[in-house]
């Protein structure tokens, strides 16, 4: 049935006292590194200053003693008061992303997070009291000050001065319950190695020491927390999220631009990204645990990929077309597909008004003789596009946008699409795809990748267009019948050909091409670059991003190319079903049974459906048993169902 639960809301009697530390896990710096740095910007000329960092990387990854590197970097240093207050207010605004937005469940739960740090309570206090964490729930170390307010050392009689001292620091608090250390340095590993935790997170959120994780690693009470959502979902603490996202992996392919993995990361995904396609026995091992996959045109999801795809939710097309994905299959599975229809639609469009210039004037093979030292100053058979007919097949995004550039350019356009479309501008449509053929001066392909479209273009389509045409293919490799192509160059039926697009395409850069079309003249071989501008790879990263966030963040389908599509709002304070099943008769009045059982406050409910598919909302405003998700789950015909909050 392929069900996907995201959580259960419900709080476990007996919490855990979680001990955070706080340079590098309550705050996403060090403190004596950014006190460094800004008594630097204030006097450029201590260069003393320089040592602080490599002092606390030793520090912390346990190379050389606590106690030492902490005196020494405060000798080096010497701040004023003045210098700590500025330093909080700073650090203020540098708290861990997964911290901060979990900011509610430390004010619900006073006493319940503490802190410890070999640093200083004089700027820890003030930035973890705005946490509810009050001055008592700090271990931390006190600056000893001389009398113009200038610290001189540290207050060695604290045990978290000396080598060891947080083992001795949590002990003598003698908290009752279970202990639970979260930290990213040697030393918060210490507090469990020491057994004054029961438990220890290795934190790696905003620093990985190797020396921790491999401590960390493979010991069941020592988990790596890519996040603060993992350890509150594994402590049962009730989080902003329901369920830690830093858990769901993404998977970028062919180089999608760097902008989308950076927006993921940003929300707390755990991303990995791989430069070129893989094939489908590669796709078929990177796919396992992966619950977004993004791609280009070059990979392949084959049924036989989406059956190893055992947690998969969505799919990203960071292109236009997604004739490489089953969408079928896809459907079947509950599996959301999302592309991005017109980002780099411009891109094409002016690729293509570019060549169809440089086709008329005969201008690949005059560049390619000039290399060869060829003086062929001509007039003969150059033209003009002005007054030229223009016949474009396939009049959507792409097609449509052509026809104005074009009837700007000066020419006649007329076009034919299977489907109903607004005419732009004087564009005639004709309705017989043979006439087309017969009475365009040039030929531009803008049909979409379906099966169905295989050799549109072939042999007998070359026959009726005029002689010397001019074809341009920037659309799917194919829709064109290549050697009927070669064969229509050949004989001097086609003038001039861009092509854009194989039927067969290298993978990555590094494997080779070749195509019966290679050495022709006045042919323009591009690999598949009609939209690749940086401008157009940016906006599609922004545009598939953001609608496979808004997907996985609370179930908007908008602009889904499988799913009923839904727009919703973000999920804020109340939960939200997402419940997505085969269209059959009865689900949403199974979906209510459960809803009354339980007896669930309904506050917003959505049903949308397409001819194989149903896809239910609910929100609902309070918690909920365990036991409803499972039943939710259990209703027939479901696909996937998700819960957020
Ligand atoms: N070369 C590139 O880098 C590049 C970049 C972007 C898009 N593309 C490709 O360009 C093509 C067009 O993209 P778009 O955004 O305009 O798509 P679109 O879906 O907006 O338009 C396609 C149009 O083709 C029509 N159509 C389909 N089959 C047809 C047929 N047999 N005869 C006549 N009309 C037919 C459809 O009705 C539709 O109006 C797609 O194949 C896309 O994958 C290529
Ligand atoms: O469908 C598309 O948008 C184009 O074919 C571009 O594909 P690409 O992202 O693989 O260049």
């Amino acid at each position: 049935m392929g069900a996907y639960i995201m959580n259960a809301s419900f709080t476990p009697p007996n919490l855990a006292t979680l001990i955070l530390d706080f340079d590098s896990t309550f705050t996403c710096v060090e403190a004596l590194d950014i006190l460094a740095e800004q008594l630097a910007k204030a006097d450029p000329s201590r260069t003393d200053l320089a040592l602080i960092k490599p002092l606390t990387d030793q520090a912390m990854s346990g190379e050389i003693g606590f106690s030492e590197a902490l005196q020494r970097r405060i000798q080096i240093l010497k701040p004023t008061r003045d210098d700590i207050a500025a330093l909080a207010q700073s650090l203020k605004s540098q708290v861990s992303a997964s911290i901060t937005r979990n900011k509610a469940v430390f004010l619900e739960h006073p006493g319940k997070f503490r802190i410890i740090s070999g640093g200083f309570h004089d700027f820890i206090d003030p930035v973890v009291g705005d946490y509810g964490i009050h001055p008592e729930y700090v271990l931390a170390n006190r600056l000893i000050w001389d009398e113009n307010g200038v610290a001189i050392g540290v207050d060695l009689t604290n045990p978290l001065s000396q080598d060891g001292g947080k083992i001795v620091a949590v002990n003598n608090l003698g908290l009752p319950g279970t202990i639970v250390m979260i930290g990213d340095g040697w030393t918060d590993y210490e507090v469990y190695k020491g057994g004054a935790a029961e438990r220890f997170y290795a934190f790696v959120e905003n620093v990985a020491r190797p020396k921790v994780v491999e401590a960390a690693q493979g010991c069941e009470s020592t988990p790596v927390a890519r996040s603060f959502d993992e350890v509150l979902h594994a402590e049962g603490y009730q989080g902003r999220y329901s369920f830690p996202r830093s858990k769901l992996k993404v998977l970028l392919l062919e180089n999608v631009h760097p902008e989308a993995a950076r927006l993921f990361r940003e929300e707390g995904y755990d991303v990995s990204t791989v430069k070129g396609a893989l094939d489908e026995d590669d796709l078929i091992q990177a796919i396992q645990g992966v619950h977004i996959l993004g791609l280009r045109s070059k990979t392949n999801v084959t049924a036989k990929v989406l059956e190893h795809a055992d947690k998969l939710l969505a799919v990203g097309a960071f292109c236009i077309g997604t004739n490489q994905i089953d969408l079928k299959a896809c459907s079947q599975k509950g599996i959301a597909v999302f592309n991005a229809p017109y980002s780099n639609t411009r891109s094409v469009v002016e690729m293509v008004l570019g060549l169809l210039v440089v086709l008329t004037r005969d201008i690949p093979d005059k560049s390619a003789a000039m290399h060869q030292g060829v003086w062929n100053k001509s007039a003969t058979g150059s033209h003009e596009v002005r007054g030229k007919t223009l016949g474009i097949i396939g009049y959507g995004a792409i097609g449509s946008q052509l026809s104005i550039l074009a009837e700007a350019f000066g020419m006649r356009v007329i076009y034919f699409d299977l489907a109903e479309k607004l005419s732009l501008g004087n564009a005639k449509r004709y309705r017989s795809f043979d006439a087309l053929l017969a009475e365009a001066d040039v030929i531009s392909l803008h049909v979409d990748g379906r099966h169905e479209n295989k050799n549109l273009i072939g042999a007998a389509q070359f026959a009726r267009m005029k002689d010397g045409v001019i074809f341009v293919n920037l659309s799917r490799g194919h829709i064109v019948d290549i050697e009927a192509l070669a064969d229509a160059m050949r004989s001097g039926k086609v003038y001039g050909a861009a092509i854009d697009v194989f039927p067969e395409e290298p993978r990555t850069n590094d494997d080779p091409f070749e195509s019966p079309l290679m050495g022709l003249k006045n042919l323009v071989l591009t690999p598949h670059i009609g939209g690749s501008t940086e401008e157009a790879q940016e906006a599609i990263a922004e545009f598939a991003s953001e609608r496979l966030l808004n997907f996985l963040n609370r179930g908007d389908t908008t602009f889904s190319v499988n799913m009923p599509h839904v727009q919703l709002s973000d999920v804020e304070g109340r939960h939200r079903f997402l419940h997505l099943h085969q269209n059959v008769p009865g689900v949403l009045a199974a979906i209510n049974a459960v809803m009354a059982k339980y007896n669930l406050n309904v506050v917003a409910q959505h049903l949308k459906t397409t001819e194989s598919l149903g896809y239910v909302i609910v929100d609902v405003d309070n918690g909920y048993p365990k036991e409803a998700l499972e039943e939710l789950k259990q209703v027939h015909g479901t696909l996937k169902f998700r819960s957020l909050t």
